[in-house]
């Protein structure tokens, strides 16, 4: 059966008093920091001496250090940097300075769960791993609302390590929406299967294939783009909102019925059993193992790979048509 904890259960008493490191200020390390630093814990955000993200920290009120430096006065410290880059850091900045009995923090599992970094044994790690993009994390704790967590225990030295993840969970305002315990592998495989085969890349290879059917059919990209684009994100919000059922309730029967007709065409079984392979993939560390390699080649073909997908004429097209809705951030 699930554990879910929700804001009557999580208490911030485990982290006051408590001084938070948090390392890295980008998509998450902007909003953990400022979500802990409203919620009245005392931050300092941890850089590197020339890192793009130190002016924006300070301009936003936060404390600014080197990495290292902020680790050594924090008893928490939370990994907020490229996941990819962390190894590295935390041998040079993070492990020298870090004390017994200090919590380590994650909000990914991949370098515990492959090995890439191994805490010294009388520091706590767990983890606080946001169900969404760290924007996002930032705009619902300032309406008032959160983006659900899952929070997960790997190493438990001073007996409170659970308390002090829940605790983090609800000072960055994830508490409000639901904290699921959960491991640091069930965590890792199911995000990365999530975000490949389902979120990231399931959703755009289904927007960019309609987008392409429609406009080698002859019909305008700006048509295809609203279409299969832009109508995404509104027919999600009602799902998001109440399910399934609630989409079908507010789309047409026409849209409804073609909906039971032809969904299963598209996601096939032979969809679904090329699901299970990337799934085994992450599981047997096929896809940990890649990732390493194309960073440690200097990334060859993400490069190749996120100059040719910024070129696709769903891109382009997009662009213009999104300058007339100044609602979208630019
Ligand atoms: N993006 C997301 O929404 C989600 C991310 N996560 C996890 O959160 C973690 C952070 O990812 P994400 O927020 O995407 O990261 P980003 O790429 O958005 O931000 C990385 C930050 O780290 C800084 N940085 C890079 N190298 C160093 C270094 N050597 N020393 C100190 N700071 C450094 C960067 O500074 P600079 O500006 O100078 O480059 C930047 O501020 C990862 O573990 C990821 O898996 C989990 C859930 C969702
Ligand atoms: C879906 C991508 C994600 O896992 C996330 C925002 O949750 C990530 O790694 O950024
Ligand atoms: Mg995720
Ligand atoms: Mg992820």
């Amino acid at each position: 059966m699930a554990k879910m904890f929700y804001e009557n259960e999580c208490k911030l008493d485990a982290l006051q008093g408590k001084k938070v490191a948090v390392i890295g200020y980008g998509s998450q390390g902007h909003a953990h920091a400022l979500n802990l630093h409203e919620s009245g814990i005392d931050v300092t955000v941890g850089l590197y001496e020339g890192s793009k993200s130190w002016a924006k920290a300070e301009e936003a009120g936060l404390t600014v250090d080197i990495a290292g430096r902020a680790t050594a006065q924090a008893d928490v410290v939370i990994m907020l940097i490229n996941d990819e880059k962390q190894p590295q850091l935390f041998k040079e900045s993070i492990e020298p300075n870090l004390e017994a009995g200090n919590y380590l923090v994650f909000a990914h599992g991949f370098n515990i769960h492959y090995g890439q970094v191994v805490p010294p044994e009388d520091v706590n790690v767990f983890m606080v791993a946001p169900k969404g993009p760290g924007h996002t994390v930032r705009s619902q704790y300032q309406e008032g609302r959160g983006v659900p967590c899952l929070v997960a225990v790997h190493q438990d030295i001073t007996g409170d390590t659970l308390e002090v993840g829940l605790a983090y969970a609800a000072a960055i305002g994830g508490a409000r929406a639901g904290v699921l315990e959960t491991t640091f592998k069930e965590e890792t495989e199911t995000d990365l299967f999530g975000e490949q085969a389902v979120l990231c890349g399931g959703v755009t290879a289904l927007m960019k294939a309609g987008f392409e059917v429609l406009v080698e059919a002859g019909y305008q990209p700006e048509s295809a783009y609203f279409e299969c684009l832009h109508e995404m994100k509104l027919i999600i919000d009602l799902i998001n909102e109440g399910g399934l059922s609630y989409m079908r309730y507010s789309v047409s029967d026409t849209a409804e019925y073609g909906d039971y007709r032809v969904g299963e065409r598209i996601v096939t079984e032979e969809t679904k059993e090329e699901m299970r392979k990337v799934l085994k993939e992450v599981q047997d560390g096929t896809f940990a193992k890649e990732w390493i390699l194309e960073n440690q080649a200097n990334r060859p073909s993400f490069t190749a790979k996120r100059k040719m997908e910024a070129e696709h004429p769903v891109e382009i097209v997009g662009k213009d048509l999104r300058k007339m809705m100044s609602w979208l951030k630019k």
